[in-house]
């Protein structure tokens, strides 16, 4: 597992675009019969994939924590974004097509993904944090997801919202999550974009055509940089910084965060002609 320390946003304003992308870019998440897992710590959050194609591949317990197991003082939410899969959480099975979301609370001590199909895998991707409390396993399908259509198609950024863990969703210590959608000729997610000082948040791209890319917008409002990101990429939003991002065509994304309040809904807005 890669350990990724915080930075200042002083520090980041002076940064190169390698090390822009080596401090909040994460690449490489899906890779065949692997878990890949990064520790952000913004919040402690850790992101991960898991790609499971002849195997079942496991959570497994990273020394790093200095736990008896990963989801001791923990909990994880789970998207798949690829073909049907499975996780089982100490022997139950949870079936996840594509954009259905697994929450785990603290406690469960084995957790295993596999695919139905090694042709069309499964491609999970993966939220962690601390947590204090145990809340059940729960499982919401993308049709039971509460949704929210934002934009306009005038202003390019027509979408739609999926709201999956959350606080009049599923019920978790931290963590609130979920996705979103673009429609085909909207390019931009989070514009007017918004800071929340009290969460981090990660964003992870899925269904960029391949010759297709999303500028990743990020920093200080009167500060900003960009990050070029392909599919299946993720990225991890300080709390004092934006998280918007404009694709060369249409796309998806799932956010996540976890900090200080569980409100989805509290975000402060940046006026679009502040941003520099
Ligand atoms: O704090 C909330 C997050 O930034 C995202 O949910 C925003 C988003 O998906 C969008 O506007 O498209
Ligand atoms: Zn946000």
């Amino acid at each position: 597992m890669e350990i990724r320390f915080a930075n200042s946003p002083n520090e980041v304003k002076g940064m190169t675009t390698e090390a822009l992308r080596s401090n909040f870019l994460i690449q490489n998440l899906m890779q065949d019969d692997k878990i890949s897992l990064v520790y952000s710590h913004y919040d402690r959050v850790i992101v991960g994939g898991v790609k499971p194609v002849n195997q079942s591949v496991h959570l497994p317990n990273e020394p790093e924590l200095r736990a008896e197991y990963f989801l001791q003082r923990r909990e994880i939410g789970i998207i798949n974004v690829g073909g049907d899969g499975q996780v089982s959480v100490d022997g139950q099975s949870y079936d996840l097509e594509k954009l259905d979301c697994l929450y785990i609370g603290l406690g469960k001590k084995e957790v295993a993904f596999t695919s139905s199909d090694a042709n069309n895998p499964a491609f999970f991707y993966i939220l962690s944090s601390p947590a204090h409390k145990e809340h059940p396993v729960q499982f919401c399908k993308k049709t039971d997801a509460e949704n929210a259509v934002l934009g306009s198609l005038e202003t390019s950024n027509e979408r739609t919202i999926y709201r999956y863990i959350h606080e009049n969703g599923l019920q978790s210590c931290q963590l609130v999550m979920g996705l979103t959608i673009l429609n085909t000729g909207s390019v931009w997610n989070t514009m007017p974009a918004h800071t929340h000082t009290r969460r981090m948040e990660a964003y992870f791209y899925f269904d960029v055509a391949t010759d297709q890319r999303v500028l990743h917008l990020m920093g200080e409002p009167s500060e900003t940089r960009h990050i070029v990101m392909g599919n299946h990429e993720a990225v991890v939003s300080p709390p004092w910084s934006i998280h918007s991002g404009c694709g060369t065509k249409n796309y998806g994304f799932i956010w996540g965060m976890a900090g200080e309040n569980y409100t989805y809904s509290d975000m402060d807005a940046v006026d679009i002609n502040d941003l520099k």
